[in-house]
Order: C-alpha cells, then structure tokens, then sequence
C-alpha cells in the first residue's frame, strides 16, 4: 500500500445533532430493596472520624449554599437527613487477627494509611461475599463476571462501606471504576427514597464524557436487578432538556462532567441537599483541565455529612492538597508503586524524525495488517494517540485511504461523532482509535492490544494513562512510543521505566505541577541549546540550514499554545 498525504486528499466530515443519553426506572426504592439492605447490614455506628458513628442525628441547617437547598420545586418539603449505611463486613473478616490482615496486604501489594488520630482502616475483603452486599448488588456483580475482587476493590470497597473518606491509587485497569460504584450503590440504598424534586444522592465527576459515560454504564450493570435504582448521565454535547427533566423527577446517582452538572445547579434542575456519596474519579485530570473552581464549588457547598473518594493512577501533589482541603480522614490506599506505568504493557521506543512520523505509523499498522491477513485474526485494536484535533483527523483519514479502519476521536467532533467513533471502536468495526487525550483516561475497551504515542504526551502522568489503555485487567499489552528530541526529558523517564520494569522494579515518577515545570524547563533548555548550536552552526540570523526534523519547533503552528482544553476539554 502506498501513503497518500492528507493535502491530496478530500475531507468529508459531517456534522449531525446531538443525543442526551439517561436512565430512568418507573418507581421509587421498593420496601422490599431497603428489608434486604437492612438484613445485609449491621447495627454498629460508623462515623468519619472514629471509623463508625451514627449520622442520624444530621440536618442540613449548616449548609449555606446557594444550591443546595430550596433550588428545586419542592423547595418547602423537608428534606430527609442522609444515613450512613450500618455496614460490617461478615463475621470471618471480623474475625481476623492484624497479622492475617498484613498477611492480606502484603499479597495483595496493599499500602494502607490513615492520619494518626483516626481510627484504624476496615481490613481488606477478599471476597465479594463477606462484604455482606445487598443481594440484588450480588446478583448483578455475578451478572457481571466478577468473582474475586481486585487488590483496590479488596481494601477501597470496606473503606467506602464503612461511611470514611477515602484517597485510592493504583495502576491503570486495576477496577477502580467497581471499586467505588458498588458501595455507592449500596450507600444509595439505605437513604431514604429519592422523590421527584429531590437532588441526588450520589455524585461521581468525571474529567470527559467518554469516562462518564462509560462510569454510569457500571453504576448501571451494578443496580440493574434493582427496580427503582435511578442513575443519569449529566455532560455537556448532550440535549440539556431531556437531563432537566431526568433530574428533576429525581433520580439516585448522577455521573458528570463538571461544567455541565455546574450548569444545572446554576438553572435549579438540581441541589446538591441530599449528596452524602461523592466520587471525583481521575481528579488530577480534572484539575489539568481548569475544572478545578468547579469542584470547589460543589466541594464547598455540599452538606456537611457526605463521604468523599478521590481516585486516579497517578497521585500529583495537586490531588493531594486537593485531598486535604476535602477529605475528613481519608483512608489512603495505595496499590503498588504509585505513578508507574503498568507491567503488564510492553514498552517500546522508536526515534523517528517529525516529518516522517505519518510514514512510519503507517509502515508499522500495514505491516501488522500483513501479518494478520489469512490467519483469521481480526486487526488488533489498536490506540494512536496525537497531540492535536487537526492533526487527529489527518491522521485518521491518511489511514483511512490506506484502507485501514480507522476513526478520530477528539473534543473537536460533535457528541454523536464521538459516541459513534467510540462505539465502533469497542465493537470492533473499527480497528484503530485515532485520538487526543480525551481518551487517554480512564477509557476502558477490551481487548486494546496496541497503544502508538504518535507524538508523545507533555508529562509522564498523562503517559501512564495512556499506555495504560492496554494490558488491563490482568491481560498484556504492547505501546509504541515515537520519539523526537524535543522530547528528550520524557523519553529518560520513559527508558527509566522500561529498565525498571525489565528488571521487577517498577518506579515511580514524580509527578504534579512541579514535576511538569521542571519538565518543561529541560524541554525549554533543550530546546535553547538546540537553536544556540544552530545558529553558530549557520552562517546567518536566517538560520537557513535548521535540519528539517527541527523545523517543527520553529514554525508558528508550533508555538500555538492550544494546550490541555484543545485535547480533552469538556463540559
Ligand atoms: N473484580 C473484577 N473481576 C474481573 N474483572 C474486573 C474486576 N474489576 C474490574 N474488572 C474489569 O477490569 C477492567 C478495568 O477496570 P476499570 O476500568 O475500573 O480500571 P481502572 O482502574 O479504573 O483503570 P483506569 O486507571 O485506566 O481508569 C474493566 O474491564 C473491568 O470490567
């Protein structure tokens, strides 16, 4: 096959209308749900602060917000106190002697932490069934496929049961996702029923629309033997309408990004009086993307008795300060070495000059095509992550019109665009994902066997997440990265990694504002040495003989600062 550059090529890209995607189920919370959720836990008190206490006893007096109360129609009716779920675990965990719990974290790479005058963290459950679930939550993880949960789910899960605050880290597809979505459900469960006019009970924000999208999708899968469970899907691209009227007849969870659910307290669809539950899951990525003034204002304005879970792969200064200002003694739990890119992802680095990258990808995509050809295999899916929109969309349709399948995904196509370019990904029909960094988190399609950083990220943090979209759940994985020497700074950390790795030793990478400064002042130094020893090397000021593969870090194009928002920004 021979490449055909995108300019001698035609465009044909349409533009359609968006969908607005929510679940509703026709009833409020069946007595008989709330019988089994009381038979499935205990009568001791939890409490944030000593590791169980009542909050029976809690009003919303307190709260001085300007959404979270009286935002809806209903404004005059009491709103029902929360309740923290009575749970324990069964009486085998109970049971167990502290060194059969160090026993259990040291298998299962758990690093466990509380500030010292908190109490002592829940032990870790290695079964789903001595969580004392409700069983219709038991039946849908059996649904699931799920039979043994993972090292963060083993030890997250007990901590959110229990009624504490919680800061959980690990690997990329360790199932972080389940790890805070069962024991919201169950937290759900033991409030009082949600009626129309009332504001949720449980909140998850999420950096993009894809991750929410596919976050409600398990929250789903997790509630759906159970008849009144009501979850919807807040982001932005969607018909904002049809979320109003889901909100506002009262639904258990929401899942949202930030700008949008801010929208709909802004316009009273939705309060924030009767959210106990909150989950800020990829929370560092959410903070890269300005979406941190919204946080805070829900942060600050939700009831005083809530529990919150901050989880990511990666743990930047950045959430840990977030950490301290709005998690009450939070359990950390930390699974591995924090920040490291996952073992299970063979890592591959290959310089290759800016103008031939195209080339290249495209030897390497048709080469694997050969090689897949008659023997009944399907393409292997595969990721191709670019820095830019632009450049995602040349990308794809220079593969394309090599007759590979291929599509883009980025924050530039409209909602539809991106549901349908999602969609035929996970099914198959398409075998290549172009995409920007709206897909490096957290984005979970089964099966992604290859992982190309076309240009490679701005940080180590986002490198991890990306290449972490492959080798999940325990499967292996295989990532391309190409190089140039504008990137030089990442790739030692990169050949660190793969060293480190080569010999058992994953490392960890410093990562947060500071670790990206310094980043960028190497690139920066770099990169002034590069046109120092260029312009002494050329006979004048015009620098007529920059190589070609430097020309990329002079041209105006370049120093065009589209920065995180132009990759993953959403609402
Ligand atoms: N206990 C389990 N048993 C079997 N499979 C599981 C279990 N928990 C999670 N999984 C599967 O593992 C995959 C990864 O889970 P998930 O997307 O939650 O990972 P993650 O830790 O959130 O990853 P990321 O950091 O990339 O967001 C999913 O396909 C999920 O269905």
């Amino acid at each position: 096959m021979s490449y055909v550059p995108p300019h001698l090529r035609s465009s044909s890209r349409t533009t359609t209308t968006t969908t607005t995607t929510t679940t509703a189920k026709p009833s409020s919370r069946t007595l008989d749900d709330q019988s089994k959720l009381s038979s499935s836990n205990s009568h001791i008190n939890n409490d944030k602060s000593s590791g169980g206490a009542s909050f029976s006893s809690f009003s919303h007096s307190n709260v001085s917000s300007r959404w979270s109360s009286g935002a809806l129609s209903q404004a005059s009716r009491a709103r029902p106190d929360s309740v923290v779920p009575q749970w324990k675990p069964s009486d085998r965990v109970l049971g167990m002697k502290p060194e059969m719990i160090e026993e259990v974290c040291l298998r299962l790479n758990l690093d466990v932490s509380v500030s010292p005058d908190s109490a002592s963290a829940p032990a870790p459950i290695e079964s789903f069934t001595d969580m004392c679930l409700h069983p219709s939550i038991m039946k849908d993880i059996d649904n699931h496929g799920y039979t043994t949960p993972t090292s963060i789910q083993a030890q997250a899960m007990p901590v959110a049961l229990s009624g504490r605050d919680l800061l959980g880290c690990a690997e990329t597809g360790s199932g972080k996702t389940a790890a805070f979505t069962i024991p919201m459900i169950q937290h759900c469960l033991a409030q009082p029923p949600v009626q129309r006019g009332d504001g949720p009970l449980a909140l998850v924000l999420a950096p993009t629309r894809e991750l929410a999208q596919q976050i409600e999708k398990e929250v789903k899968a997790f509630s759906a033997s159970l008849e009144s469970f009501r979850t919807a899907i807040v982001v932005g691209g969607t018909n904002i309408s049809e979320q109003r009227s889901e909100l506002r007849a009262g639904v258990d969870v929401v899942v949202a990004t930030p700008g949008r659910f801010i929208d709909h307290l802004q316009q009273r669809n939705t309060s924030l009086t009767r959210i106990s539950f909150v989950v800020l899951d990829e929370a560092d990525r959410m903070l890269d993307m300005g979406f941190e003034p919204q946080i805070r204002e829900v942060m600050r304005n939700l009831s005083e008795k809530h529990q919150t879970l901050l989880f990511s792969a990666t743990m930047p200064e950045e959430i840990e300060e977030l950490a301290q200002e709005y998690l009450t003694k939070p359990v950390q739990v930390k699974v591995g070495k924090v920040s490291s890119p996952t073992a299970n992802v063979t890592q591959t680095l290959e310089k290759v000059p800016e103008s031939e990258k195209t080339d290249r990808l495209l030897a390497l995509l048709v080469e694997e095509a050969s090689r897949v050809e008659g023997t009944g295999h399907p393409f292997p899916l595969t990721i191709v992550f670019v820095e830019r929109k632009t450049r995602c969309d040349e990308v794809a349709e220079a593969l394309v019109a090599q007759g590979l399948h291929a599509v883009a995904l980025h924050g530039g196509r409209t909602q539809t665009e991106r549901e349908a370019a999602l969609r035929d990904f996970r099914k198959g029909t398409t075998s290549i994902l172009v995409a920007t960094d709206v897909a490096s988190r957290g984005l979970d399609v089964s099966g992604v066997a290859h992982v190309i950083n076309l240009d490679l990220p701005k940080s180590m943090e986002d490198y991890v997440h990306r290449i972490g979209r492959t080798g999940r759940a325990g499967s292996m994985g295989q990532s391309t990265s190409f190089y140039t020497d504008r990137d030089m700074f990442l790739v030692a950390n990169i050949k660190k990694a793969i060293s480190d790795a080569g010999s058992g030793n994953a490392v960890a990478f410093a990562t947060g504002k500071t670790a990206r400064r310094k980043e960028k002042e190497a690139a920066a130094a770099q990169k002034q040495a590069r046109v120092a020893l260029s312009n002494s090397s050329t006979a004048g000021p015009a620098s007529a003989n920059i190589e070609d593969k430097y020309r990329f870090m002079f041209a105006d194009s370049n120093n065009k600062k589209e920065g995180a928002a132009d990759s993953a920004w959403d609402d």
